[in-house]
């Protein structure tokens, strides 16, 4: 959000059981590379099921002001993309507001070009660290000018002929793999990302379908070795995006944790690298019947049956931690409502999103009465089963900290707490679930 929107508070208060099937909007990882790869290719990219959300508004203007047409013709976005290695030089800063995919996967992708592009964001996209993204773009031949520990501002202009380069990732972020990536569609030669823990892989599943050559090999210790051919020509496709495994996590356990619930998700992303949510949640007891498993925009997609459960608190993989990076406030919050003890470890990068996640987490339990310990890396939280005593009678507000995650995981919790929960600001919802609050409301839960 910037700076002067007025924060608008909200408050989720014990509700009956949930019932119904809605469907989630569409997946916020597939919607900016469908606009980004939409708007590089040759010829023209019709999205279906495009996220209507603010972060991938600003990819959409970002692309427009990179020399794309993106327009919205009878509920399909159409996109007339300029061909590969043709951008245009943008005349004035690309704003990305609060979406740090949007801003790190365009670095990539024009910051190759001999020319200047400035990026700037919000208040929560400020203070997060780029230098991730900054540094293989460095070996590859771009200048860099900006803030302090490559934070926003940034002015990226890129050499004559940018530098294939081989990258190892040294954390699991499929935002800098996809950087990489995306600049390599400008330099001549192979460009290779080597990640050591696999991240979510949308980019190379498009790239692909867009006609890149591009190649995923196995390498030693579970590695993963894509190697991407540069300067090859991209064909504008028809994309049909499903919905977003990381919205549906508060529906989700919303559902689990409010005595009764029985609601059908549907048309969700089952990509085995956004699934670890339902698989930790299954672990902990919960009643999730994956229904009608099917293909759709290059993705196994499938309807998720979800019933009120009791959970039971469990120890979670670390090496999970990837396939469920975003959904770590919602597990929390499910947590909450679990017999004993939810141990999450391995969570360095949830303090590095659009707001440091495991403190607002940690505060926001506390705050409603839910016992746990914050470790630098690490969550403990000890559940309440029937959410007895949970909750904040007197009205105090979990800080949202401009982060959709943080406001939606305490709406979902005070579903089934014994007093309300409150929220600071739920404005930045608008960034990845525009109709959360309809479709919650539709479902039985009371939030004002
Ligand atoms: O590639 C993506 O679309 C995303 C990758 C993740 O970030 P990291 O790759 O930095 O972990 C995730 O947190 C973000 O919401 C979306
Ligand atoms: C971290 C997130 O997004 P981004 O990194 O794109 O800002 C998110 O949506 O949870």
């Amino acid at each position: 959000m910037s700076a002067g929107v007025i924060a608008k508070p909200a408050v989720a208060c014990r509700s009956g059981a949930l019932r119904g099937a809605v469907r989630i909007p569409g997946d916020k990882s597939m919607s900016h590379r469908a606009l980004m790869l939409g708007g590089l290719a040759a010829g023209r990219t019709r999205i279906a099921g495009l996220l209507e959300g603010e972060d991938i508004f600003n990819t959409a203007r970002a692309m427009q002001a990179l020399g794309a047409t993106v327009r919205k013709e009878d509920g399909t976005w159409i996109v007339d993309g300029v061909g590969n290695g043709a951008l245009l030089e943008p005349e004035a800063p690309l704003d990305f507001g609060n979406a740090g995919t949007g801003c790190g996967l365009i670095m990539g992708l024009v910051g190759v070009y001999d020319f200047a592009t400035t990026f700037v964001g919000d208040a929560s996209l400020v203070m997060r660290p780029m230098d991730r993204v900054l540094d293989p773009l460095r070996q590859m031949g771009v200048q860099v000018v900006s803030a302090q520990g490559g934070r926003l501002p940034v002015t990226l202009r890129g050499p004559k002929t940018a530098n294939p380069v081989s990258y190892r990732l040294p954390m699991a972020s499929a935002d800098v793999k996809s950087a990489v990536l995306l600049a390599g569609l400008n330099a001549p030669g192979i460009t290779t990302v080597i990640e050591p823990v696999p991240t979510r892989d949308h980019t190379e599943r498009m790239l692909q379908a867009f006609g890149a050559n591009l190649t995923v090999e196995a390498g030693a210790e579970g590695e993963r070795i894509v190697r991407l051919e540069g300067q090859g020509r991209l064909t504008g496709q028809d994309i049909d995006i499903p919905g977003d495994p990381s919205s549906a996590a508060f529906p989700l356990v919303a559902a689990l944790v409010v005595p009764g619930s029985d609601v059908t998700l549907l048309n969700v992303v089952m990509n085995p690298n956004r699934t670890g949510l339902i698989l930790t949640l299954k672990e902990m007891g919960a009643r999730i019947d994956v229904l009608k498993t099917r293909h759709q925009g290059g993705e196994d997609v499938a309807d998720l049956r979800v019933r009120f459960s009791e959970l039971k608190g469990i120890a979670v993989p670390e090496d999970r931690a990837a396939s469920m990076i975003d959904e770590y406030p919602a597990l929390a919050i499910a947590a909450a409502f679990a017999e004993g003890r939810t141990v999450m470890s391995g969570l360095a990068e949830l303090r590095l999103k659009k707001s440091d996640r495991l403190a607002a987490v940690a505060f926001g339990l506390k705050l409603n009465g839910v016992d746990c310990e914050e470790g630098p890396a690490s969550l403990v939280v000890h559940g309440r089963p029937d959410g007895k005593g949970l909750g904040n009678a007197a009205g105090a507000a979990v800080a949202t900290h401009l982060d959709h995650r943080i406001a939606m995981s305490f709406l979902a919790m005070g579903l089934a707490t014994e007093h309300p929960v409150a929220v600071d600001d739920a404005t930045m919802i608008a960034a990845s679930f525009p109709g959360f609050m309809e479709l919650m409301a539709g479902l039985g839960a009371t939030i004002e």
